[in-house]
């Protein structure tokens, strides 16, 4: 029973077809568009497709995007859309927010996936999962699978246009990232690299004093191949974390329905 799992983020919609809603399962196809070219899903990448029998997925970029994709979905296949929420507690994880529906169903999502993986890999620990995309979060899991709680930061692309638009003397291109930067381009490249790794860093600090273990540090996100050369703690790159953690609630849903 193929499954199309679609993550909408605030560029782009990534997906992909498994071949069963189970852990594991074998990827059959996948892709990723940006926003504005949703509207070309059906009849580009889908369209010699088979269909899938079931969808499963997140959106965390609005109402009116969500929409645009449920329209590709009945165009192609005539799919119905199943999407994601945080809830208080799913595939042993319990969420710590204050209002757990308020939480970015991709932040969850991924957090479940992160989790399976820790365990399929060896026994329970806390774990920091960080996802680089438009925004940066950066995860707390305790070793039970509580989510602690998480920061939301600019990624790299809002944080350079932030910084663009509030100033006279930004209007640089892209830099390198450097220790010392010597230039305006090193500068802000390296600034904002090392911001979002400051603040890796910082949250593990702050799972060893509070569990008073070692994380696990997982990242993902279309942006972590940028911070994997400038981190200084062990982690592990994981490209499909929320298509893992989606599996993993498609296994539950699927198989119950
Ligand atoms: N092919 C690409 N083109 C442009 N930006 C990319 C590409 N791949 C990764 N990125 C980077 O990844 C970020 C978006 O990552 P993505 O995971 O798609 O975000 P989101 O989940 O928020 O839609 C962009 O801000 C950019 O820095
Ligand atoms: C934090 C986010 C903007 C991340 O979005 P992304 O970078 O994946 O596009 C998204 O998860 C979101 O809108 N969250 C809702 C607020 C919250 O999690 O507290
Ligand atoms: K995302």
């Amino acid at each position: 029973m193929s499954v199309l799992l679609i993550d909408i983020g605030n560029t782009r919609l990534k997906w992909a077809v498994h071949a069963d809603p189970r852990p594991g399962s074998p990827v059959l196809d996948h892709g990723a568009e940006f926003l504005e070219n949703i509207e070309q899903l059906a009849e580009g990448p889908w369209a010699g497709m088979a269909a899938p029998k079931r969808m499963l997925g997140c959106a965390v970029a609005g109402d009116a995007v969500r929409r645009r994709a449920e329209e590709q979905l009945e165009e192609a296949w005539d799919l119905r859309a199943q999407w994601v929420y945080a809830t208080a507690a799913e595939c042993g994880l319990t969420n710590g927010y204050d209002h757990p529906g308020r939480l970015g169903a991709d932040r969850w999502i991924a957090m479940i996936g992160a989790r399976q993986r820790l365990l399929a890999e060896g026994p329970a620990r806390p774990m920091v999962v960080v996802m680089v995309g438009t925004a940066v979060t950066v995860e707390a899991v305790d070793e039970a699978g509580r989510f602690l709680g998480g920061f939301i930061l600019p990624g790299h692309g809002i944080m350079l246009r932030a910084l663009e638009s509030g100033t006279a003397g930004l209007h640089v291109p892209t830099g390198d990232v450097r220790e010392f930067p010597t230039n305006t381009s090193d500068a802000l490249t390296s600034g904002g690299t090392y911001a979002i790794a400051g603040a890796i860093e910082r949250m593990v600090q702050h799972v060893r004093r509070h569990c008073g273990a070692e994380p696990a540090c997982f990242m993902t996100g279309g942006a972590g191949w940028k911070m994997a050369p400038h981190m200084t703690i062990p982690f592990e790159l994981v490209d499909s974390l929320i298509f893992d953690g989606l599996l993993e609630i498609a296994a539950h849903r699927f198989a119950a329905a």
